[in-house]
């Protein structure tokens, strides 16, 4: 009689005779012995090829983005290093309206008509009444990005008190104006662009009666922030030229959301007060400058650092007029003798002299880094569209066409100025095409690193190394702990003076791309052990890496290999006879490469996947 587990039993299973045969193995093997050499070899090779693909994928992309800086430094000389806009502020509700209006603006000119005569003047671009702040940003985001490419970037509004400065800069809630459109933009720009690690840090002041005022400064209590505030900088010049002021609070901005609640906490501390023009004139110039901090490829160990000054100019006025007294006359003056000292900086720029006379006034020392050679200044002037203004709308305009004069040759043959038109839409295009490039080669190097994770992941739980506490891991892991070291950083760091050391997280960084890059080239010689691939550093965001070093880092990874254990254990009690131990599975997976070329590729990683979150 034969068993009913036997060969021939008629119910279709397959019989197993317990008493010879020797316990199926478990699906997770953890002895390297018992699994053939050569699997072990496929599977480490797999993972150098998808390193090799991620490391030739970067230096594309980075070949990519070389080009595409050039040719926005290319328009930039072309266009001009010195812009100058004009925006026309609409009629406001207080406003005397007649019918006849004094200015009239094109794209590109204005004209405004005073007692018989007609004076025209040219601008790179003119802001009708009605341009939204959306329009007017669209016209500065290129001047972005040179300061994301390492350029010190100035763009300031100039104009006379009430005619809309503080409105373009700042905006309201319902209308954002330039600076918080920048910070919003720079963020995105800098999540787009993984050639390089970039990161940012702000701070704020300004020059009020001709002293400096730090605007975010810390309250300390018992304090007012007049108190606190009211202290007067040094500025200082490096002999590169670099200037830097000493003692000014600079604070690490991670995203948007904390650029945004520093920027908040800067506008509220500024003098503004009552005039007859503007029932909340601002009595300073105001400063906000961005640092922008690029970490480049670790080979190049190159660190650059820009810097985006984004100023509103106290209004120009008529002292008279404004119907100043007491401190606010004083206020108005100190405004205007900076306002002329700024003038007579761009004179003699403009006429390329030895001497420029940055010394005379706070805010030209402050800039003086950023208005020169190899900068890019975008000027904005603001005039009224009322007729009473005239005189002031003239005098402003004046002002401004002596700053684009800066660029000589700015009266161009036509002929020229079509070959430059021509030469720009080309570059423009080069651009676009690189951008598109990038964003390609960004989505792969994404796809491909997934890949890699799951074959490292895959390698790991197959041969047993998730026991070393540097064994890699989920990528998921990696992410959500990302988001939220800097803001532990940050907070810690609030309000501190970092502008002699810099941010921790910075440091890190540059020291985690050091080693990825050596990973990379070990890579490319396929010459590379396991352990090699299990120290190599783990990017882990567009803009920001780890590393092992980090002790923060180190406690996410033991955590990891807690969480390793534990699923290795849990697959070493499961029971021999469970269906997740079927051996041919077990072996089938194991033996099945996973790379980007494979066709079976997607069956293969989502069954993976599963066998995987099953154990976790
Ligand atoms: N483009 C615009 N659209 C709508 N309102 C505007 C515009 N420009 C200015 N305004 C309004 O005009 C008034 C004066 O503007 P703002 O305070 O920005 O002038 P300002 O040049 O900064 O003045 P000051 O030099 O005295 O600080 C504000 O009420 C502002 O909302």
């Amino acid at each position: 009689m034969e068993s009913s587990n036997g060969p021939d039993s008629t119910d279709g299973l397959p019989s197993i005779d317990f008493s010879d045969s020797p316990p199926p193995l478990p699906t997770i093997c953890t002895d390297v012995n018992v699994v053939p050499e050569h699997e072990k070899n496929e599977l480490q090779q797999s993972i150098s090829n998808l390193e090799g693909e991620i490391a030739q994928l970067k230096q594309k992309q980075k070949f990519l983005d070389e080009k595409r800086r050039e040719s926005l430094n290319k328009i930039i000389d072309i266009k001009g290093s010195i812009r100058v806009f004009c925006r026309v502020r609409p009629f406001l509700v207080i406003d005397r309206r007649r019918i006849r209006e004094p200015i009239s603006a094109s794209s590109e000119k204005i004209a405004v008509k005073t007692a018989g005569t007609r004076k025209e003047f040219d601008f790179d671009k003119v802001f009708p009444q009605e341009t939204s702040q959306e329009n007017v940003f669209a016209e500065v985001e290129p001047i972005l990005r040179s300061a994301l490419d390492g350029h010190n970037v100035c763009i300031f509004a100039h104009g006379q008190t009430g005619t809309g400065k503080t409105f373009t800069m700042d905006g309201t809630s319902e209308e954002p104006g330039i600076i918080p459109r920048a910070l919003k933009e720079l963020f995105c720009q800098a999540s787009l662009d993984s050639s390089s690690s970039i990161s940012f840090s702000m701070s704020m002041l300004e020059v009020y009666m001709g002293n400096l005022r730090d605007l975010l400064s810390p309250k300390p209590a018992n304090r007012t922030y007049e108190t606190v505030t009211r202290c007067n900088l040094n500025i200082q010049t490096d002999p590169k030229g670099t200037v830097e002021i000493e003692g000014l609070t600079e604070v690490q901005i991670v995203d948007f959301a904390k650029a945004r609640w520093w920027y908040n906490r800067g506008r509220r501390v500024r003098s503004t007060s009552w005039t007859n023009v503007n029932e909340a004139s601002s009595r300073s110039h105001c400063l906000t400058r961005i640092t922008i901090f690029r970490n480049g490829d670790a080979l190049e160990a190159k660190r650059e650092v820009g810097k985006l000054w984004m100023v509103d100019l106290g209004g120009s006025e008529r002292l008279l007029k404004t119907g100043a007294t007491g401190l606010t006359l004083d206020e108005g003056r100190a405004i205007n003798l900076s306002l002329s000292a700024l003038g007579d900086v761009i004179a003699a720029l403009r006429r390329k002299r030895g001497h420029v006379p940055y010394r005379n006034s706070k805010l030209t020392q402050i800039l003086k880094d950023s208005l020169g050679h190899g900068s890019k200044v975008l000027m904005l002037v603001h005039v009224s569209p009322c007729e009473e203004d005239v005189g002031e709308t003239i005098c402003s305009l004046s002002f401004a066409k002596r700053a684009r004069a800066i660029e000589c040759n700015r009266e161009l043959a036509e002929d020229l100025k079509m070959h430059r038109e021509k030469r720009v839409k080309e570059l423009e295009e080069d651009m676009r095409e690189a951008e598109e490039e990038c964003r390609k080669i960004k989505n792969q190097i994404q796809k491909v690193d997934l890949l890699l994770r799951e074959n490292i992941n895959l390698f790991a739980a197959t041969y047993g190394h998730l026991k070393d506490e540097k064994a890699p891991i989920s990528p998921k892991e990696v992410s959500r702990e990302v988001i939220e070291t800097p803001r532990k950083l940050e907070k810690g760091s609030r309000g501190n003076n970092i502008s002699n050391s810099l941010p921790r997280f910075m440091t890190s960084t540059a020291a985690s791309r050091q080693r990825q890059s050596s990973a990379e080239r070990e890579t490319a010689a396929k010459a590379r052990s396991l352990r090699s691939v299990a120290r190599s550093s783990i990017q882990f965001t567009a803009s920001q890496s780890m590393s092992y070093s980090d002790p923060q880092i180190k406690a996410i990874l033991q955590n990891s290999s807690r969480k390793s254990r534990y699923a290795q254990e849990a697959a070493d009690t499961l029971p021999a006879e469970s269906p997740k131990c079927n051996g041919s599975e077990s072996s089938k997976t194991r033996s099945k490469l996973v790379t980007s070329s494979d066709p079976n590729l997607r069956t293969m990683l989502s069954r993976h996947r599963r066998r995987m979150s099953d154990l976790i």
